[in-house]
């Protein structure tokens, strides 16, 4: 039930390989909700790692607790109105699954987006020359690649950036949101 102090904020998690396409779509959704004078805030994982998550590596453990910090963050700016747009790669189903609960654990909407693009398409892609460093053999452990990456099987969206243009992706977030909102009035 919708009351006065129903959070008005939301977390759209985007999840997917490195270039699959989400710091671009995050992007491009903020400046949508922006134009229409909405706070958006976005929280990428490569700037974090700088500093919410400054010491954490890519194991298993350290990647669930960049996430888990990243999820605290977004339910704290989401609680305090902001549509939240989460940049991250958060390759564990079971970490992710955590972060939804914690949101709803506080009537925070929560919604997880899959930017879907294919291992081929983010390597052709490669905007950080991460494909080709680890090719190279300058490190192990790239997500998909050599480690895991457990793709969601019930996302509350599925963007297919190979074939949209990155505006059509923004596009379908954003309606997405606003569905949303109107069930939540956000
Ligand atoms: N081994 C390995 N695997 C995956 N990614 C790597 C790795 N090493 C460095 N990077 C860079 O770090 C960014 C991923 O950080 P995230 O915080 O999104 O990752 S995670 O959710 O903790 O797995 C990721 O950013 P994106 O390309 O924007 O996804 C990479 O640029
Ligand atoms: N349809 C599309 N949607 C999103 N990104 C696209 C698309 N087509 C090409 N790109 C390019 O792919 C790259 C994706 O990089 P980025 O957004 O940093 O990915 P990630 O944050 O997932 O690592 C960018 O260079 C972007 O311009």
């Amino acid at each position: 039930m919708i009351s006065d102090d129903t959070p008005r904020g939301a977390t759209v998690w985007l999840t997917g390989l490195p270039s699959s396409g989400k710091t671009t779509i995050a992007a491009a959704v903020a400046t949508r909700l922006r134009e229409r004078g909405q706070r958006a805030e976005i929280l990428d994982g490569d700037d974090l790692r700088r500093t919410v998550s400054a010491g954490l590596g890519f194991s298993r453990a350290d990647r669930d607790e960049n996430v888990r910090r990243i999820g605290a963050l977004a339910a704290s700016l989401a609680r305090d109105g902001a549509i939240v747009l989460v940049a991250v790669i958060a390759p564990y189903a079971a970490a992710r699954a955590k972060v939804r609960d914690l949101h709803a654990a506080s009537g925070i909407a929560y919604l997880e987006v899959y930017v879907a693009t294919p291992l081929d398409v983010c390597a052709r892609r490669d905007a950080k020359g991460l494909y080709q460093r680890h090719a190279g053999g300058e490190f192990v452990g790239l997500t998909g690649v050599d480690d895991p990456y457990e793709a969601p099987t019930t996302p509350d969206l599925r963007l297919d950036t190979h074939d949209d243009p990155v505006e059509i992706s923004a596009k379908a977030v954003d309606q997405l949101l606003g569905a949303v909102s109107e069930s939540r009035q956000f």
